[in-house]
């Protein structure tokens, strides 16, 4: 068998217990080694695919897999990262941020859970490269929006797995800081990592997106940013309504 690095997502659907069908026949390839931003309408199936190729949902047709390995090969090898949305987090959870962090060394770790010392190293340097290292000792449910995506991406950063997933980094964040997140994920992609990132900001998309994947119940369309990040395919994904709204904050981008 020929090795196939990336992502395959092949035909899957998915439903939910309520019977939803959240999911259908999506096929895409996200390619190694670059920035996909992945694009919908809300509800349109962006989290459930993450949690797809995460292996956190089984999907009842079609297959995942990442780097030619099945998902529960590839979560042994820690080769995913995942940045959840804030709502699936229990902020009343009683654990500093450093915990946290440190739970992106779990899978390095044996049963007893004793951190190494290279486990507390990449901690340091993963809280450090998101300017966290501050608020190490903060219990989560005391930051704000934005040190909270931090956390998590210092969490997804520990877990030194090629692939990232991130699911809406940017909400609630200020535009500061989703400018040092965008050149954290440039930084990632350059060291060779694979990045998809949902957002809702589609004007940023250009600015630091190789690759597009437009979602809506399936895939929509999948490739370059300039040939699938047109008006005609957004209006085709979200039925029109976010162009204009797509030209006027692609000013403040520049
Ligand atoms: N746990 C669940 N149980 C039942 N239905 C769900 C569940 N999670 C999501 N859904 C449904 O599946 C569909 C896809 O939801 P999903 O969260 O994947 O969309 P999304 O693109 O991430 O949306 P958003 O942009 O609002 O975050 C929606 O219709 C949603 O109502």
């Amino acid at each position: 068998m020929t090795q196939t690095s990336g992502i395959i997502v092949d035909n899957i659907s998915v439903t939910y217990n309520n019977a939803r069908l959240a999911l259908y026949d999506a096929s895409c390839y996200i390619q190694p080694g670059q920035i996909t931003g992945l694009v919908g309408p809300n509800g349109g199936g962006k989290s459930t695919l993450f949690k797809s190729i995460m292996g956190f949902l089984e999907p009842k047709q079609g297959r995942v897999s990442i780097d030619s390995l099945p998902i529960r090969k590839a979560q042994k090898r820690q080769l995913m990262a995942y940045v959840p949305q804030a709502d699936e987090v229990d902020w009343n959870f009683p654990v500093s941020v450093s915990d946290v962090v440190m739970m992106g060394r779990y899978g390095y770790m044996n049963v007893l859970r004793i951190p190494s010392a290279t486990d507390r190293r990449v901690v340091n340097e993963s809280l450090a490269r998101v300017g966290m290292t501050d608020f190490r000792d903060r219990q989560i449910g005391e930051l704000s929006g934005g040190q909270k995506k931090r956390a998590f991406l210092a969490r997804a950063l520990a877990q030194e797995g090629k692939v990232m997933l991130l699911d809406e980094p940017f909400t609630g964040v200020d535009v500061k800081t989703e400018k040092s997140i965008i050149d954290l994920l440039l930084q990632l992609r350059d060291a060779g990592h694979t990045i998809l990132v949902s957002t809702h900001d589609l004007a940023s998309i250009s600015t630091f997106c190789d690759r597009v994947i437009l979602l809506n119940q399936t895939i929509l369309a999948t490739g370059t940013t300039e040939d699938v990040f047109t008006e005609e395919n957004l209006a085709m994904t979200f039925g029109g309504l976010p162009v204009a709204a797509t030209r006027r904050s692609q000013k403040l981008y520049g």
